[in-house]
């Protein structure tokens, strides 16, 4: 079978090597590192975030967030370095930044045709700018749990790994008598991307599921998650016709900083 792990487009190999440091005196003349705008936008989503921000999902400034995804120019040599494909995947989860701890910045490359599950985002802020192709948005309504005495409950509840988020429940799941039974997901909307285009996700708007419509190209996506929720406790993933929920361990880099895993 080829090789079906590789890097999206240009070869990291052949890429310039960067000066460890610029005051390396041992390597004579100092060269500055080459900055491109796809580290300028690393660096301004970091200045964003702030020192203190970014540890918990309030007091971070979604809108700037946006803006600064929007404003950056972009240019495939300069994130190619982190976009690893692979066609045996749905998709890759490529580590581009750790944010000083507060924030996950990844690049995600899907494969045609193949998409995400339906999943929650670990009571943190999503903001995605789609990079190349299209990406097509799946929105559903959360769907409402028995909890332990009958209470009613949202798939957020207290059992919940992270702290639980405010948000509107389906009630399409209400049974007889307060029992609940299962019933398929609601679907909220479904929005198809193109690149340059911005959007946000959070728990308080739904669950969602991302996909590649195209049936040849692959498409890549930035997405940065504050706080890093789910790479620490994970995320649930529900099933579309049920409702059901299960918890997953998200925490899987196909690469980080560029080096694949
Ligand atoms: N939130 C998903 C990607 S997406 O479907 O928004 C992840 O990090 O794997
Ligand atoms: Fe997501």
């Amino acid at each position: 079978m080829a090789n079906t792990d590789q890097k999206f487009a240009a070869n990291q190999a052949d890429l310039p090597t960067k000066p460890t440091s610029i005051h390396d005196s041992a390597r004579g003349t100092p060269t500055p590192p080459s900055i491109n705008d796809f580290d300028r936008l690393v660096s301004s989503l970091n200045t964003t975030l702030g020192p203190s921000n970014g540890l918990d999902s309030a007091g971070i400034d979604v809108e700037e967030l946006k803006t600064l995804m929007r404003a950056y120019t972009s240019s495939e040599p300069d994130w190619n370095p982190y976009a690893f494909a692979d066609y045996s995947r749905a998709y890759t989860r490529n580590l581009v930044d750790y944010g000083n701890g507060k924030s996950n910045l990844l690049i995600l490359v899907w494969t045609p045709g193949k998409g995400s599950p339906i999943h929650d985002h670990a009571n943190a802020h999503c903001v995605m700018r789609i990079l190349k192709g299209r990406l097509t948005e799946t929105i559903y309504a959360w769907p409402c749990q028995s909890g332990e005495e009958g209470a009613r409950q949202c798939a957020t509840g207290p059992a919940s790994l992270y702290p639980s988020t405010e948000h509107t429940c389906s009630r399409r799941g209400e049974g007889v008598e307060g029992t609940l039974e299962p019933a398929a997901l609601d679907v909220r909307r479904e929005t198809t991307y193109h690149e340059g285009g911005v959007t946000y996700m959070s728990d308080q708007l739904g669950l969602h599921r991302i996909a590649n419509p195209s049936a040849d190209e692959v498409a890549v996506s930035l997405h940065l998650y504050t706080p890093p929720n789910a790479a620490k406790h994970g995320c649930h993933i529900f099933d579309a016709k049920t409702g059901k929920k299960s918890h997953v361990a998200q925490c899987h880099f196909y690469s980080e900083l560029g080096v694949k895993n």
